[in-house]
């Protein structure tokens, strides 16, 4: 075979292609046009396909007119398609460009009829012929889009050159003869862009013939060697090739370059972006290829070449093959007797089906190979037939059959040599609970491929990818509440989650916010900067609890987290359901802490049953860590005597700042627009609030205390106990007076103020205001210091102390984020969620 290059190539020669996507209509063909004219480069060979939907519409008159179907609508339809796209295109003169489409469409015409009669060789004949019309049609519109002759645009009907002869694994091109014939066109044309037709070729025997379904791709790289082109750029409408399929993996990742190796992998194994035999021309010469959008130009794509190059991932893409089926062939007799998988392979060979996957463990004892579930009948007869005489003589079981299947491919040059890389696929699948049917690995180590099952395909495919392109502490986040506390954990996660994913590998994704009246969802992570002010803006819908759960629960992340800030007991009415599906649940809210006794041991069990984590930190002391301590206390051995001290801290700012000298109403007022108040204040004040975090901690020590069982002291006077929380603030001078009796009272004891919590060692727990000397450590404190001692069999003399503030929205939302990075921080040891 010559590899003499032709006399006019050059390094300055590139190959432009551009498939029917990109030419999908006149302002399509006119953007592309813009940027083959734009691209650098002295020569230029722009190869076209068929515009969108043509060759499928040219596939189905062929069929029509052997059905002997009228084809005339159809045929109409077309013509005038390519004809109003020539006048879009064409400007001031389009009747020379009319034209000649409608003498194509003429020509298309009789080939129909005459396919309609046609016998025998003619059949395919004409069926090719009228199949690659489109490109024909295309490469006018294209030239004209570019300038035509005038502009030094060419036009060549690749028929005219690119010689073709069937062989056993597709068309095969005779370079020679190819080359003989393009040197003799060239004499004939000097210009130095060449608009080219895609898809279609000659015979040996000059007939038109076609190079297969999507063979543009292929054309592009044949005349790419055939004029020894310094590069092939194919334009299409994705930005290049991704490391998964983005319609069933969302995070797939643009590939900036591949080997010819890599990609020729994934191309077989169906990423559907590059056409598998395009490869081989272009490797064999070493042209790289580029893969770019027509849509977004200025985006760099992926290139392909014999380099490569290394990336963060040892695998560089994950595809799947539908519609497969498992053949195996099982036996004791097989054991090592030679020709088994020769015979077997034969069988297939004959029958005409291609094998995509073969395993064979050391026992020989089965061969087992993957085909088409479409060709698995056909091949497990042939198989049968082959074997009929060992299978009569017992030597061997037959043929077992599995249909249903889908075959997975890890691929990469990275996985070369590098040991753990089937590990994290096997694991990530086995997370996915994912059941693997069989495993290939060729010797080159550069794809490892699964069949399993079809109904499985885009979980494993979502798991995979999550295990070779996240960190394992990827997390997608819900957050319900964005009040006081909500927004400013969302500013402070804001702030600080970009840094948490460059240094920690932690990355924190916001992917809904719900209130109670609308929820925001999206699938590229949100912005929590902006995310509450946009919650009721366009794209928002009303609030549905379950789809909220559903969405944060995206299979293709590896762990889902709701964290509930608002104050509602119907949230937490979900918490049991959420966890039970391997959602973790952080929260401020102490509805289900304090709540139901019932629902909070489902909880509980729930939380064990999903494998997930219930954090409450927040519910006590805010910021502090109360339960954290306790815990620790619990967990190292200890036994808890009692607890007391003040869990308020509206109240304890209440107390600290109440002197008589301004009425307590006006106090109250002030602390809920500081955001230290429950959202109805009557919580705070009616001692509600105490009582739920006493029950909080009493229940972490393993104490069923109920808030029916603590003994509460309430300052809300009875006329505002039932009235709607607006009246309440509005008459909220009701409790001056008491106040003030209380306070003088106090004073002429020596005494102040303070509103206590006290779980004794018996259990019993009461909440109240209390008249306490100047030397109590309650009296010594600042703000909303809440005040909490554990007094404990080590800590009996002298009470372990958590001081600090108890309220406000920061160091509220400060021990929620504490939650939070808890449990991402754990994530990257401990399993993944199942899905
Ligand atoms: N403010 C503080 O200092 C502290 C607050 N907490 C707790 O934090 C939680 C939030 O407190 P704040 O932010 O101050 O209250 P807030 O009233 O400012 O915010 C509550 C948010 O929850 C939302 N919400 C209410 N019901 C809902 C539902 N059914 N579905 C979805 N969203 C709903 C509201 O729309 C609002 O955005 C409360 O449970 C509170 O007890 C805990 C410790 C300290
Ligand atoms: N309103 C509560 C807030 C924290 O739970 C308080 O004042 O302590």
């Amino acid at each position: 075979m010559s590899t003499e290059p032709l006399p006019a190539s050059s390094p300055f020669l590139h190959v432009h292609k551009f498939g029917g996507s990109s030419l999908a209509d006149a302002g399509r063909i006119a953007s592309a046009a813009r940027i083959a004219a734009g691209s650098p480069g002295a020569h230029r060979v722009v190869v076209v396909s068929a515009m969108q939907g043509v060759t499928d519409a040219l596939v189905a008159l062929a069929t029509a007119a052997r059905a002997g179907d009228d084809t005339t609508p159809a045929w109409t339809a077309l013509a005038e398609r390519h004809r109003a796209t020539a006048l879009a295109l064409a400007g001031a003169d389009p009747a020379p460009l009319c034209d000649r489409l409608a003498l194509e469409s003429e020509a298309l015409r009789g080939d129909l009829e005459a396919l309609a009669r046609a016998t025998g060789d003619a059949v395919v004949r004409l069926s090719e012929r009228i199949w690659g019309h489109g490109e024909l049609c295309s490469a006018w519109l294209m030239q004209a889009a570019l300038g035509g002759e005038a502009a030094g645009w060419t036009r060549l009907d690749t028929r005219e050159v690119l010689v073709v002869r069937a062989a056993d694994m597709g068309a095969q091109v005779d370079r020679d003869a190819s080359l003989h014939r393009l040197r003799a066109w060239r004499t004939r044309h000097a210009s130095t862009h060449i608009v080219a037709t895609g898809f279609v070729a000659r015979t040996t025997d000059g007939e038109a013939t076609t190079l297969g379904r999507n063979g543009s791709d292929h054309s592009a790289a044949l005349l790419a060697d055939l004029f020894d082109a310094a590069s092939v750029t194919i334009w299409t409408d994705v930005d290049g090739v991704l490391s998964a399929d983005p319609r069933l993996v969302p995070d797939a990742v643009c590939l900036p370059a591949l080997s010819y190796a890599e990609a020729c992998e994934l191309a077989y194994f169906g990423a559907k972006v590059l056409h598998p035999r395009t490869l081989a021309p272009l490797q064999a010469r070493g042209i790289p290829l580029a893969i770019r959008n027509t849509l977004a130009p200025a985006r760099p794509g992926t290139r392909i070449d014999a380099r490569g190059e290394a990336a963060a991932s040892p695998v560089k893409g994950l595809s799947i093959v539908d519609g497969m089926a498992v053949l195996e062939l099982v036996g004791s007799g097989m054991t090592g007797v030679p020709g088994v998988a020769e015979t077997l392979f034969a069988a297939l060979h004959d029958a005409g089906v291609s094998v995509t996957m073969i395993s064979q463990g050391s026992s020989e004892h089965s061969i087992c190979c993957v085909v088409r579930e479409v060709d698995a009948g056909r091949g497990r007869a042939a198989i049968d037939a082959a074997f009929a005489e060992a299978i009569a003589a017992g030597q061997v079981e037959g043929v077992r059959m599995q249909d249903g299947l889908c075959v997975l491919a890890a691929v990469g040059d990275g996985m070369v040599g590098v040991h753990g890389v089937a590990a994290r696929l096997f694991d990530g699948l086995a997370q996915a609970r994912v059941n693997i049917r069989a495993i290939a690995q060729g010797a080159s180590e550069r794809n490892i491929s699964v069949a399993i099952a079809q109904a499985h395909a885009t979980r494993a495919l979502r798991a995979a990818h999550a295990a070779f392109w996240l960190s394992p502490q990827t997390v997608s986040v819900g957050v319900i509440g964005p009040g006081h506390v909500g927004r400013a954990l969302l500013e402070q996660l804001a702030e600080v989650i970009p840094r948490l994913r460059a240094e920690a590998g932690v990355d924190l994704r916001l992917r809904g916010l719900a209130s109670s009246r609308w929820m925001r969802l999206g699938d590229a992570p949100m912005d929590p900067a902006s995310a509450a002010a946009q919650l009721d803006g366009d794209g928002a819908v009303p609030c549905d609890l379950d789809a909220f759960a559903a969405h944060v629960r995206a299979s293709h992340l590896p762990h889902a987290m709701i964290v509930d800030c608002s104050a509602s007991d119907a949230v937490a009415e979900r918490y049991a359901g959420w966890l039970a599906a391997g959602i973790h649940v952080v929260t401020p809210n102490k509805q289900a802490g304090s709540g139901d006794w019932t629902r909070y041991a489902a909880i509980m069990a729930a939380r064990r049953a999903g494998g997930s984590r219930f954090l409450y930190e927040a519910t006590v002391g805010a910021g502090l860590p109360v339960v954290l301590t306790l815990r620790t206390l619990l967990d190292t051995g200890d036994t808890l005597h009692g607890i007391d001290g003040m869990l308020s801290g509206t109240l304890a700012w209440l107390f600290n700042r109440y002197d008589g000298r301004e009425p307590f109403s006006a106090l109250v007022r002030e602390a809920r627009a500081l955001g230290y108040t429950e959202p109805d204040p009557r919580d705070d004040l009616s001692g509600l609030d105490v009582a739920r975090k006493l029950v909080i901690l009493a229940r972490e020590a393993g104490r069923p205390l109920s808030l029916a069982d603590v003994e509460v002291e309430s300052l809300v006077p009875d006329a505002l106990r039932s009235v709607d929380v607006d009246t309440f603030l509005a008459r909220l001078d009701l409790l001056d007076a008491p106040m003030q009796a209380r306070l003088d009272a106090a004073r002429a004891a020596g005494c102040g103020l303070r509103h206590i919590a006290k779980l004794d060692s018996e259990g019993r727990a009461t909440v109240g205001v209390q008249a306490l000397p100047a030397d109590h450590a309650c009296m010594h404190t600042r703000l909303t210091d809440n005040l909490v001692q554990f007094t404990t069999a080590r800590y009996a003399e002298n009470p372990l102390v958590v001081q600090g503030p108890g309220a406000g929205p920061e160091v509220t939302a400060a021990g929620v984020f504490g939650d939070v990075l808890t449990i991402a921080q754990a994530l990257g040891a401990g399993p993944r969620r199942s899905p």
